[in-house]
């Protein structure tokens, strides 16, 4: 580890043991294991109920720092791992400031995302929760939970936005593409990042090019920073800066639903069809989703949505230029589509790339071995039971589904990047879930695959290239060490 890592990591540290302590002082107690009431049985198993062993560590500490030097060593699954080993897939920890439940098997990762909010609500960190406001998709539960996500998914999976994505990314990529040169290294991170921020921004609420959509980024990024912030709001904080932003941005977003309304009024636009998030939540009738309300989920819908689509495709590069035998058939496959289409005179669908199979094999296992989102974490609401083991009612849940994804218990050779193991396999079991699931299944999943799938056609198709060496940083948020330069050459 060179200098500068190291001075990273230990004001990393620093860092982590602040928040600690300050969410100690603000009295995030650890609730107690013996206060078992009532417990839901929801998979069942032979043993009696136990309690899942392991360690809480340090006073206020817990096991933070070992958990955090692991995800940035070498070997990120070593925290997990050596846990597994000594107390079984399921223990308890203490991470973060708080009593945690952590899993690491995939039927009970799978039945605490299949259960209701009787059982588990989601856990976020207080800086996050604040941030995201208590009306956020990423929080509320129950009735007005599934309508939100509900109308938010089937847009997102409509074939409309998804012809719309496809003329969308054409534009954008070719717009930077073009400008690639061969004298310089392509920061592959930051351009995917720039790609799949624009579409986001059209498909939640028809913002464009130019201002606009300049003083969106921007604000966005203040906003953003925030996440990883000390919970300590007043100006001159990150949080304060970070608030503000939003506040500036939810103010952008709730002037342009007073357009739509006015020229749906004056009958300017055709209102029927939806052309964004924002006209689908505008349509609901049931009267619960104010303008506010929308205006405000719009930005927290690009939290999970601005970074992981990037992170897929620059990991894609990543273990691409890493496996040429992988890359060699990923290019003829999409070099056949493209000769077909020049040969018929026909456009690219959004159907022709998401059935390129190879295509959308190599995008599976980058899901599997990239873990884009490395677990999910929950807050039990009452003891519940689950395989044997009891998850007290006020702890913590974390479904850490990297650990599954990477299990040889699941997964032959698991860190062998290996497109060809899911010619045999199937993808719907709970050995693999990087979209999570449940009532909280990833509505943006189909939007991901298509967006990572034409980044990768019109990438191989016009180029051939050289990936810099560069390392995959696992913790806080997974990004490339360098953000993956590549060299290029034009076919
Ligand atoms: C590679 C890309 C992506 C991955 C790996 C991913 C993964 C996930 C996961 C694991 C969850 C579940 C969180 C939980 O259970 O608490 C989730 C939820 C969510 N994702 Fe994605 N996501 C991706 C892309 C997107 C995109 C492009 C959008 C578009 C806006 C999006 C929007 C959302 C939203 C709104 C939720 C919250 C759903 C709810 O709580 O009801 N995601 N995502």
């Amino acid at each position: 580890m060179d200098i500068t890592s190291s001075l990273l990591l230990v004001s990393f540290f620093l860092f982590v043991i602040i928040i600690l302590i300050f969410n100690k002082i603000n009295g995030l107690k650890s609730p107690s294991a013996s206060k078992k009431k009532l417990i839901e049985h929801v998979v069942t198993h032979s043993h009696a109920p136990r309690f899942p062993q392991g360690s809480l560590g340090w006073p206020i500490l817990g096991e933070t720092i070992e958990f955090i030097s692991s995800a940035y060593s070498d070997h990120p699954e070593s925290f997990m791992d050596k846990r597994r080993l000594m107390y079984g897939r399921v223990f308890k920890s203490h991470i973060f400031g708080t009593a945690t439940i952590v899993s690491t098997d995939a039927e009970v990762n799978k039945a605490v995302l299949q259960s209701d909010s009787t059982a588990f609500v989601p856990f976020y960190p207080k800086t996050v929760r604040e941030l995201m406001g208590n009306s956020s998709i990423l929080l509320i539960n129950g009735s007005l939970h599934r309508r939100f996500h509900g109308l938010v998914g089937s847009f997102l999976k409509s074939p409309l936005l998804k012809a719309q994505i496809v003329r969308d990314m054409h534009e954008f990529l070719s717009e930077s593409m073009d400008l690639w040169s061969e004298d310089q290294p392509v920061l592959l991170q930051d351009v995917s990042k720039n790609v799949a921020f624009k579409v986001l921004a059209k498909a939640l609420i028809s913002v464009e090019k130019g201002e606009e959509l300049e003083e969106l980024k921007e604000e966005f990024e203040q906003f953003i920073t925030g996440l990883m912030s000390l919970p300590i709001n007043f100006p001159g904080t990150q949080l304060h800066r970070s608030l503000q932003a939003k506040k500036k941005m939810v103010k952008q977003v709730e002037k342009i639903i007073e357009g739509k309304v006015r020229r749906a009024k004056n009958k300017e636009e055709d209102g029927v069809i939806a052309k964004d998030v924002v006209d689908v939540l505008l349509k609901d009738s049931s009267g619960n989703l104010t303008h506010n309300l929308i205006a405000n989920n719009m930005i927290d819908m690009m939290i999970p949505g601005h970074d992981s689509v990037p992170v897929l495709i620059t990991l894609a590069v990543k273990f691409l230029s890493d496996s040429p035998t992988a890359l060699h058939f990923l290019m003829e496959e999409n070099m056949e589509l493209k000769s077909l289409k020049e040969l018929t005179g026909e456009q690219l669908y959004w159907n022709d790339y998401l059935s390129l199979p190879f295509t959308q094999k190599v995008i599976t296992e980058t899901l599997r071995m990239g873990n884009v989102i490395i677990g999910v974490m929950r807050k039990a609401m009452k003891d519940v039971e689950i395989k044997g083991y009891v998850i007290p009612k006020g702890w913590c849940f974390l479904a850490y589904l990297r650990s599954v994804h990477l299990d040889k218990l699941y997964y032959d050779s698991p860190y062998k990047f290996n497109p060809w193991r899911w010619q045999e396999r199937d993808m719907n079991t709970s050995s693999f879930s990087p979209f999570g699931g449940g009532q909280r299944l990833c509505p943006g999943l189909d939007l991901a695959r298509l967006e990572a799938s034409i980044f990768l056609h019109h990438l191989v198709t016009r180029f051939r290239w050289v990936a810099e060496e560069d390392t995959i940083i696992n913790f806080p948020t997974v990004h490339m060490k360098n953000k993956l330069p590549i060299w290029i050459n034009r076919r």
